[in-house]
């Protein structure tokens, strides 16, 4: 499969604190969806900030290669970048009536980059307008095209957001957590919808979620991130039947709702935010069950290992004891 985005060794940091972003790497397939998986404050929404340069400042960022079909994200114009996004790549994210502006109706913010983008006269953006909207499954698209974004239901905003992000044909559609502040049944509509987009178009996805319940619905790959570091990496299949980070195995065991022998739900121990402070051996060792046990703490205390190959082709973690060495049932 050729790749369509492919980032080497990326890393942000501030000017105070720890790095925010470690040598990330990643690549993501034409017509793939890779999904980004780690709990709050891990970096998903920063990795994703930092490709279409969106860092709100003073934070910076610095990798050794980023490049988005023939475009070179790292040495792109400002210019460049802004026909980029929402040309080229599409954005959704997690609170879509206030990502749209509240001061233009629904049709006026899809109008904008089909005119922009794709050089569309008034009338052929009203029209593609309509389509569009009818296209993601808004009932009555030319009432919905009036519409301003309080009028909307979040499912219906979302709706809007994704044929805003749509009008510029990406090639990338990059979803931050696009499903998170609505319901459930909204919640499948929208991934259904995504999914038929991405198989119709051909485009890739870039998906950000908290969730491996919601990534298991539409991820081909799967890249799991904890402390600002992608700790496993590998086909979506393979990385929910058989981790190798005792991380991931742990946000699969919070994702079934699992409970321990006292009937409590499974939690992940401590605090992931104080893991970017440490600077010597593995950052999820406070944490980690393996890593609590005598003989193997010393060894996670002092070096942080390497992001290594599992045995499986694309499938790599960074961790001193995988699972699956220890022959742990998941
Ligand atoms: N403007 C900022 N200045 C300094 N640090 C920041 C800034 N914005 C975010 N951070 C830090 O960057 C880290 C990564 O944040 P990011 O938003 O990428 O996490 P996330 O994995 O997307 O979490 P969430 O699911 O909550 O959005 C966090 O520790 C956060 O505190």
């Amino acid at each position: 499969m050729t790749d369509l985005l492919t980032v080497t060794n990326l890393s942000v940091g501030s000017p105070t604190g720890p790095p925010i972003l470690d040598g990330v790497s990643l690549r993501i397939g034409e017509g793939e969806v890779l999904a980004v998986v780690g709990e709050s404050g891990s970096g998903k929404s920063m990795t994703a900030m930092s490709l279409i340069r969106l860092l709100p400042a003073p934070l910076t960022a610095g990798a050794d290669e980023m490049t988005l079909g023939g475009h070179d994200l790292l040495r792109a114009t400002d210019k460049e970048m802004n026909s980029i996004r929402g040309g080229q790549v599409g954005v959704l994210f997690q609170q879509p009536k206030r990502m749209l502006d509240p001061t233009c109706t629904a049709g006026a913010q899809i109008a904008e980059p089909l005119r922009r983008f794709r050089g569309m006269s008034r009338s052929a953006a009203r029209r593609t307008t309509v389509e569009l909207l009818r296209d993601v499954g808004i009932p009555e698209p030319e009432r919905r095209a009036r519409s301003y974004a309080h009028q909307l239901s979040g499912g219906i905003a979302q709706r809007v957001m994704i044929a805003v992000a749509l009008a510029g044909q990406p090639s990338l559609l990059i979803a931050d957590e696009p499903t998170t502040a609505l319901d459930a049944t909204v919640e499948a509509q929208i991934l259904r919808l995504i999914a038929a987009k991405k198989r119709e178009l051909g485009m890739s996805v870039l998906f950000i979620s908290h969730d491996l319940n919601v990534v298991s619905a539409i991820a081909d790959r799967i890249a799991v991130m904890y402390a600002g570091r992608i700790v496993e990496q590998g086909p979506a299949e393979e990385i929910l039947t058989a981790p190798e980070h005792p991380y991931t195995r742990a946000l699969i065991e919070c994702s079934l709702l699992r409970q321990n022998a006292q009937g409590e739900l499974y939690a992940i121990p401590g605090q992931a935010g104080s893991a970017r402070e440490i600077t010597v051996g593995c950052r999820f060792r406070d944490r980690c069950a393996t890593a609590q046990s005598a003989h193997i703490e010393h060894q996670c205390a002092h070096a942080e290992p390497a992001l290594v190959d599992s045995g499986t082709p694309g499938h790599t973690s960074r961790c001193w004891i995988p699972l699956q060495q220890t022959k742990e049932p998941l």
